[in-house]
């Protein structure tokens, strides 16, 4: 639901250059998958993206403002691991991110808003395959399963940019099948554009809208450090996709879009609508 803008962005510590000079605009619920070899910068440019890193030089726009220099709730992220709270219960890590946004010192919700929040938190939960483990601890469930709940306790902020730092890198074929086809729908009924890192081209195939590479073009070893990735392919995936809009032409398409509460509020003025899909 929101347009990144990168401008000409320069990442470097120290004495290494990690990124040079990146430009790239990715579009409202647009999916973007970023491929690259190890140590290319590829999580650096997430946490760029997250507000958790600035570049050294260039701009980052969100919907044409500047990117604020902290991680705000219109930006959520989930990591490989690590992304839960493992003192939490499943219903506790959903619902936290509500009680930090009511109260940054208490972390606690009451009353109606409580309710209200418990409610969405398990409607989340239950969205996202979880239902009847909401008073688990993560390390009782699967990796899948706490894929899942990071996912759900990404989802709860509504963000408007999702960044996925190899989620499903750590899952087992067979599951990460399984998380796929959520990752999809989600996509579809939230309409957030969503960057992904991943090193597993298929997956990038499988989901996103278009596959941006990045690497060392001039690469030569005893002055590798001195130069950083850049983006040296970009593809946009064909037939084209957009969140919202499955594809008939997809072969492991979505079944009925039924939109997560922060549906795009044009699509009914423009004619569009998923059941024509
Ligand atoms: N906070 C930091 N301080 C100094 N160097 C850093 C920092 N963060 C990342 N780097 C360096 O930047 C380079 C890029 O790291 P980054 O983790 O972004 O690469 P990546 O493409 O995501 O790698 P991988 O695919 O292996 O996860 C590495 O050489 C790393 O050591």
């Amino acid at each position: 639901m929101s347009e990144l803008v990168i401008q000409n962005v320069w990442k470097e510590y120290g004495d290494q250059i990690v990124l040079e000079n990146v430009s790239l605009t990715v579009a409202s619920r647009a999916f973007v998958a970023l491929v690259g070899p190890s140590g290319c910068g590829k999580s650096t440019f997430l946490r760029m993206l997250l507000g958790q890193e600035k570049p050294t030089r260039g701009t980052i726009l969100i919907d044409g403002q500047p990117m604020p220099t902290e991680p705000g709730p219109d930006r959520g992220i989930v990591f490989q691991r690590y992304s839960v709270f493992p003192h939490l219960t499943v219903l506790g890590n959903v619902l936290l991110g509500k009680e930090f946004s009511k109260s940054r010192h208490k972390a606690k919700l009451f009353g109606a808003a409580r309710r209200n929040a418990v409610e969405e938190a398990r409607d989340l939960i239950t969205e996202v395959g979880l239902s009847g483990t909401e008073q688990k601890y993560p390390v009782q469930l699967s990796g899948g399963m706490q894929q899942r709940l990071a996912l759900a306790q990404a989802l709860i902020m509504k963000p408007k940019v999702l960044l996925l730092d190899e989620p499903f890198g750590a899952l087992d074929p067979g599951i990460r099948a399984e998380i796929h086809t959520l990752m999809k729908r989600l996509w579809h009924e939230t309409q957030m554009t969503i960057v992904m890192v991943t090193h597993d081209m298929r997956e990038a195939f499988t989901l996103a809208s278009r596959i941006v590479a990045f690497e060392r073009r001039r690469d030569r070893p005893e002055e590798k450090q001195r130069y950083g990735a850049t983006i040296t392919n970009d593809i946009a995936i064909w037939p084209p996709r957009q969140a919202g809009v499955p594809s008939i032409f997809s072969p492991d398409r979505d079944g009925p879009v039924a939109f997560l509460g922060h549906r795009r509020d044009d699509l009914a003025l423009s004619g569009e609508s998923s059941e024509a899909h």
